[in-house]
C-alpha cells in the first residue's frame, strides 16, 4: 500500500530483512565478480571506455545464453523432437532482437570520443571473440581458418575444433528430414561437416515440396521458416555492427589488422541455409 499523498510505498512487514548467512540476490548471480570485471585501461579514464566494455560484455552474455539454447537444439534436432528444437530457436531469435537493439547504445559513440581510447586495446578485436565463432559454427558458417586465432588458448581452440568438427543445425535438420524419407542427397547426411555446406540444387525439390503443401508436413514447414528468421536476424546484426563500425572509424584499417568496414561487409554475402531462400523464387511454378 502507498501512503496516501506521501507518494511512499510502506515495505511490508512480511519481507525478509535478516540476510545473514543466507542466499542473497548478489550472492546467486554473484554480482561481487560480474560488476568488478569492467577495467577501463584509459589513463586518465575516458568517461565513454566504461560504455565500450559493457557493450562487449552483455554481448557475451547474450551470446553465452544462444550457444546453450542452440546445444539443446541440435540435441532435441538430432532426437527428431521438433516442437522443444523450434521453441529453442523463438527464444534464440528473442536474444538475437535483443542484441540488434543494443547497436543503438554503442552508436552514442562518437569518432571523436573513441579515438580518444582506441589505442589502449592494442590488436583486440571482436574478430577474436570465441563464442562469436562456435555461435557461427553451429549455424553452418564452418571455416577451419578461424581456429588459427585461437592458437595462443588451448582450451579455447579445442572447445572451437570440437564445434567445427561437430553437424551444424542445418545437418541436423536435413539429417532429421532424411529419417523422415524426403529425399536428402546420402551426402548431406553423411559428410565432412568441418565444411561449410555449399548451395545444391538437388536440395530444392525437398523444399518446395514442403512449401507448396504446409498442411502435409507442418512441423517440418515451420522448421524452415525458424531457419530463415535465424539467419535473418543473423544478417542484421552484422549489417548493423557493420554500419555502426562505419560511422565510429570510418574507412580505418580494424585493431585485428583487416580492412576494417569491407571486411565485415563482405560477411554478408555469407549464407547459412541457401536453399531456404532460393526455393523462394520456386514456390508456385
Ligand atoms: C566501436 C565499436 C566497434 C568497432 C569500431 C568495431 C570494429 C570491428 C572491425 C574493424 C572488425 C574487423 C576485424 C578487425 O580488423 O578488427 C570487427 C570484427 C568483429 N567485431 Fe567489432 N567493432 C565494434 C564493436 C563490436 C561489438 C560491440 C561487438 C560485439 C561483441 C563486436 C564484435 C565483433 C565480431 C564478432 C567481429 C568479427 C566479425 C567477422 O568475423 O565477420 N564488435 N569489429
Ligand atoms: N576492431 C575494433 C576494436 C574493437 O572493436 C574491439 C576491441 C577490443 C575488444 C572488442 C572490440 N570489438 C569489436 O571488434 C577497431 O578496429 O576499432
Amino acid at each position: 500500500m502507498t501512503d496516501a499523498g506521501e507518494n511512499r510505498r510502506h515495505v511490508e512487514e512480511g519481507v525478509t530483512r535478516d540476510l545473514r548467512g543466507r542466499r542473497t540476490y548478489a550472492s546467486y548471480l554473484d554480482l561481487e565478480r560480474l560488476l568488478s570485471a569492467q577495467h577501463p585501461l584509459s589513463d586518465p579514464e575516458h568517461h565513454d571506455e566504461l560504455l565500450f566494455i559493457i557493450q562487449h560484455q552483455t554481448s557475451e552474455l547474450w551470446m553465452r545464453l544462444i550457444i546453450h539454447e542452440l546445444d539443446e537444439v541440435l540435441a532435441r534436432l538430432a532426437a527428431d523432437d521438433l516442437g522443444p528444437a523450434q521453441k529453442g530457436l523463438s527464444r534464440v531469435k528473442q536474444i538475437q532482437r535483443q542484441l540488434f537493439e543494443q547497436w543503438a547504445v554503442l552508436a552514442t559513440l562518437t569518432p571523436s570520443e573513441y579515438v580518444k581510447f582506441r589505442d589502449v586495446l592494442g590488436p583486440a578485436s571482436g574478430f577474436q571473440s570465441l563464442q562469436y565463432r562456435i555461435i557461427e559454427f553451429q549455424l553452418g558458417n564452418k571455416n577451419r581458418e578461424m581456429l588459427t586465432v585461437f592458437r595462443h588458448d588451448e582450451t579455447a581452440h579445442a572447445r572451437l575444433r570440437e564445434v567445427l568438427e561437430a553437424p551444424s543445425l542445418y545437418d541436423e535438420f536435413l539429417r532429421h528430414l532424411a529419417r523422415r524419407d524426403y529425399a536428402i542427397p546420402a551426402d548431406c547426411v553423411e559428410r565432412d561437416f568441418t565444411e561449410p555446406h555449399r548451395r545444391r540444387e538437388d536440395l530444392l525439390p525437398v523444399f518446395k515440396a514442403i512449401y507448396d503443401a504446409p498442411k502435409r508436413d507442418w512441423e517440418a514447414y515451420e522448421m524452415c521458416e525458424e531457419l530463415v528468421d535465424v539467419e535473418e536476424s543473423f544478417q542484421l546484426w552484422r549489417f548493423r555492427h557493420m554500419k555502426t563500425v562505419e560511422r565510429i572509424i570510418g574507412h580505418k584499417r580494424g585493431t585485428g589488422g583487416s580492412s576494417g568496414v569491407g571486411f565485415l561487409r563482405a560477411a554478408l554475402d555469407l549464407t547459412f541455409f541457401p536453399e531456404l531462400l532460393d526455393v523462394r523464387t520456386e514456390i508456385g511454378r
